[in-house]
């Protein structure tokens, strides 16, 4: 599968290259023929009905395609939709005619369910030209499959796109296609794989129509991205020379765990000190007597020191903001933070209080790497969670430009950015993990990885993709009890991330 992920816009210049260098050739006849022999694959020869919903585009006409494709293998279609009218584009037109003639008939509306028993359900009402809520007829419809797919347990099926899906953003409508399964054309779509996309789409596979690869180069300037893939920073993981030392490895600083929250920081540095880090150093804000850590008894391993002293360690990296607080000293320890001259991660109330420090950020020289999740994101470009989350791709660009920082902003299709505008989105991670600490411990392999001297891109997309795929090891069914996702605990992580790690270089 191509890794790379292309919005509409992207989308709409890769199809007017092709029909430029192709004139006459039909990449709908292409899109419906695929999607007959996706729906041969999945249901083998069975007899009963497949309902297709028509849409009055071009997504329409991909379906009328594939209904004709099958009906011709003896397959029995009922396709709903309305008539081609002169609004129609041409090449829908062209389906709808040749449907016409072929004996293919066009129901105004979903027929009795009780006099059919369907054995898959085709949704071709919307794909990437979805502009407006759905109507509510069109609502009826999407309603209906998602019903009869859920009770029947039958494949719903989505041409391109679920519709009601967003292709850029990943944000369902009210009501949206819940599909088991998408045939995505030409390429993969940032909105299939972040925000609600993941819960519409099902599984996802990528026809590329057999377009020129040279052609997706064409897609405007930033109007692709790219999969998180191990293929992009593998190579560039720590490896150890057999004449090694703990000096050799690096050195992670860890700064945050205001009194009531010590446990953030101790997250952090255990997951640093896993990820491979020579030595780890936390330092906890307060002290003795407000219950400062001074030892880890189960990680022995991580050496403490006072906030002021942390910096006289032979830091290589330092991470910033598990557990931190948002008090003033909380914000003069991040101020000073910034000074810090060598990669340096923040993350949590480091966050929120960064808006406040602007200047000090955009002013470093040596990376910064700010690792959001939607409500910090929010804290960061000084607006709220549901701005963030109507175009989650835009905000890690937006906040990766603004502090000049390469940024992860979290959640489910993590998307990773750069000052530069590039992007990509991590795959890896459940829902599992959406409780407390999973944070701090991304925070920790991330440090780690630049401690022990990877570059920032690649350690951030090595450490965000690392952290998910061990949520997935420990949910997985397999031969191990499974650990999640209800009751995942990000200490478990910390060691499958280890493992992962380990079986990577
Ligand atoms: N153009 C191409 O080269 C290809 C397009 N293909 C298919 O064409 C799709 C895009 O086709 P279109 O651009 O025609 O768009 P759609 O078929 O997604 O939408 C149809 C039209 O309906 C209107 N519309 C949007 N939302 C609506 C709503 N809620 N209620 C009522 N009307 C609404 C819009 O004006 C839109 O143009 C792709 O997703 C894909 O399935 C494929 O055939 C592959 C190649
Ligand atoms: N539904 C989900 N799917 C995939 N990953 C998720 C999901 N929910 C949370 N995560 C991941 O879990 C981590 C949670 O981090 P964060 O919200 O900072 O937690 P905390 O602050 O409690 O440590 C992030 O890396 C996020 O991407
Ligand atoms: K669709």
């Amino acid at each position: 599968m191509r890794n790379q992920l292309l919005t509409i816009r992207g989308l709409r210049a890769v199809e007017s290259a092709f029909q430029a260098q192709n004139p006459g050739q039909s990449l709908m006849a292409r899109a419906g023929e695929a999607a007959a022999r996706w729906v041969r694959e999945l249901t083998g020869e069975r007899p009963d009905p497949i309902l297709v919903l028509v849409g009055p585009g071009n997504n329409g006409g991909d379906a009328l395609v594939c209904a004709r494709e099958l009906m011709a293998l003896g397959y029995g279609c009922v396709c709903v939709g309305q008539p081609a009218t002169e609004w129609t584009p041409a090449d829908a037109q062209a389906a709808h005619a040749a449907f016409i003639a072929a004996g293919g008939v066009l129901h105004p509306d979903i027929p009795e369910t009780s006099s059919y028993r369907f054995s898959l359900i085709i949704d071709g009402l919307f794909g990437i030209g979805l502009n407006q809520p759905l109507s509510a007829t069109y609502a009826a419809w999407v309603e209906a499959a998602n019903t009869l797919s859920l009770l029947d347990d039958i494949p719903l099926l989505a041409l391109d796109i679920a519709s009601g899906l967003n292709s850029d953003t990943g944000l369902a409508q009210d009501i949206c296609v819940t599909a088991t399964h998408t045939l995505t054309f030409i390429a993969n779509k940032p909105g299939l794989l972040t925000a609600d996309g993941p819960d519409h789409s099902g599984e996802v596979q990528v026809c590329d129509l057999d377009i020129d690869p040279a052609l997706l180069t064409l897609a405007l300037d930033n109007e692709a991205g790219n999969l998180n893939d191990p293929n992009l920073w593998a190579d560039d993981l720590p490896q150890r020379a057999l004449n090694a030392n703990k000096g050799d490895a690096g050195s992670a600083g860890l700064l945050g765990g205001s009194p009531s929250m010590t446990g953030a920081l101790i997250l952090a540095a255990r997951s640093a000190l896993h990820s491979g880090a020579g030595r780890v150093y936390a330092a906890a804000l307060g002290n003795a007597q407000s219950g400062a850590p001074m030892l880890d008894p189960l990680q022995p391993e991580i050496m403490f020191r006072d906030p002021a002293s942390l910096r006289e360690a032979p830091l290589t990296a330092l991470g910033v903001g598990p557990g931190l607080g948002r008090s003033d000293v909380s914000r003069a320890v991040l101020a000073s933070a910034l000074d810090f001259e060598g990669p340096l991660v923040l993350d949590a109330d480091a966050l929120v209080l960064l808006p406040t420090l602007l200047d000090a950020v955009q002013q470093r020289h040596e990376p910064t790497l700010l690792t959001p999740h939607p409500g910090e994101a929010a804290a960061l470009l000084c607006t709220d969670i549901p701005s963030i989350e109507a175009n989650r791709i835009q905000a890690a660009c937006d906040i990766a430009a603004k502090y000049h920082a390469t940024v992860v902003l979290k959640g489910c299709g993590s998307i990773i950015a750069t000052p530069d505008g590039r992007w990509w989105i991590n795959t890896t991670g459940n829902p599992g993990m959406a409780t407390a600490g999973m944070g701090d411990v991304l925070t920790g392999i991330t440090t780690a990885l630049l401690a022990q001297g990877m570059a920032p891109e690649q350690a951030l997309c090595a450490a965000v993709w690392l952290h998910g795929a061990a949520a997935d090891v420990c949910v997985e069914s397999g031969n191990l009890p499974k650990l999640g996702p209800l009751g995942l605990t990000a200490s478990e992580v910390i060691l499958a991330a280890r493992t992962l790690l380990n079986a990577l270089i």
